[in-house]
């Protein structure tokens, strides 16, 4: 054989192969989403979720406990109020007495080393399911969505989080959230993480049926990003760098692969994060399920694409899978 055609033949060995790898999937890249909800005795499957509940806030320690022993260090929360009164502002998503609020405000006493972001969006919390305020016409009205939202992220600052994360996709908001957190004191305590580019996918079935966020009427293409719409994604990555982001992330994270590049092209300079979503992981059960491929090597093997791809964090419902899995 000629020289330069040996090219897998010189990594026989396994610890050869790993050094392939420009980035290797590790602990602190993990962060988990996690559901609240408003029943604080409440540990309740979710049935297109395999493995994950709902949590009330009194049952936080039995359920973190064990994986913050394994080397977990941060979550994303997600609101799941069940008994509160929905309104078309969306007045349930910062009440002091509500899940996300308390949430904080527990795992930092029981837990002091994990680190809380908190996913900030309207839909949880509206009468009508929609991510923003509305028009008459049933139309989302940009800036005053823009302004509530900020206005929940300083109070989940508040309360202590030490990232908030914009779900929602109105024009904006990064800027305005930013300059909110540094009026309120926590420029310097507070990451800002945009979901930059979030496609309107149909990957959320299964988390709008955890969260009771799906919209009573319509749908959200008007503020999630068209799935074709590589310059629209490339356009909103290097927007919210330039208004404050923190983190850029993209998500969904399987099939945009190419995004989560761009972002990485487009902002080298900052943490690019992915969310591998609840229909990614929901599809990668069923898959091995159905006997097409071991799970474990599929979690990893989609993981690895996205470290390849440029993530530097990755938000996945296989976080306490992927605990036990790298201790091997
Ligand atoms: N703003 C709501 C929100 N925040 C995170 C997700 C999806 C997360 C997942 O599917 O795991 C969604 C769903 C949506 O936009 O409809
Ligand atoms: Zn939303
Ligand atoms: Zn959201």
């Amino acid at each position: 054989m000629d020289i330069s055609s040996v090219l897998q033949g010189g990594y026989h060995h396994p610890l050869a192969r790993k050094w392939q790898a420009q980035r290797q999937l590790t602990k602190s890249m993990l962060m988990y989403p996690i559901f609240i909800t408003d029943d604080p005795d409440a540990k309740v499957t979710i049935s297109s979720l395999p493995g994950q509940c709902r949590w009330g806030i009194n049952r936080l320690e039995e359920f973190l406990g064990p994986l913050v022993k394994k080397g977990l260090q941060s979550v994303i929360l997600f609101g799941v109020p069940l008994n509160c009164v929905k309104d078309g502002r969306g007045t349930p998503a910062d009440d002091p007495s509500g899940p996300v609020i308390q949430a904080i405000k527990k795992i930092r006493e029981l837990f002091p080393t994990v680190y809380i972001a908190c996913d900030v969006c309207l839909c949880e919390y509206t009468d009508h399911g929609h991510c923003g305020l509305l028009n008459n016409d049933g139309t989302i009205n940009n800036s005053p969505s823009a302004a509530r939202i900020a206005e929940v992220a300083i109070n989940y600052a508040k309360a202590g989080a030490h990232c908030v994360a914009p779900s929602d996709m109105m024009d904006g908001r990064i800027k305005l959230m930013k300059r909110g957190l540094i009026d309120a004191g926590f420029g310097n305590r507070c990451t800002l993480m945009s979901y930059s580019a979030k496609f309107a996918s149909s990957l959320y079935g299964p988390f709008r049926e955890a969260a009771g966020s799906a919209p009573s009427y319509g749908d959200r293409k008007c503020y999630q990003l068209p799935p074709a719409a590589k310059g629209l994604a490339r356009r909103a990555i290097q927007r919210d760098t330039a208004e404050g982001a923190d983190i850029i992330m993209v998500k969904p994270a399987l099939p945009y692969l190419d995004i989560i590049g761009d972002a990485a092209q487009l902002a080298p300079d900052h943490p690019i994060a992915c969310y591998q979503v609840s229909g990614e992981f929901a599809m990668i059960h069923a898959g091995a399920k159905a006997g097409v491929y071991d799970l474990r090597t599929m979690a990893f093997e989609t993981a690895d694409s996205m470290l390849r791809a440029g993530a530097t964090l990755i938000l996945t419902y296989f976080t306490p899978d992927f605990l036990d899995w790298l201790e091997a």
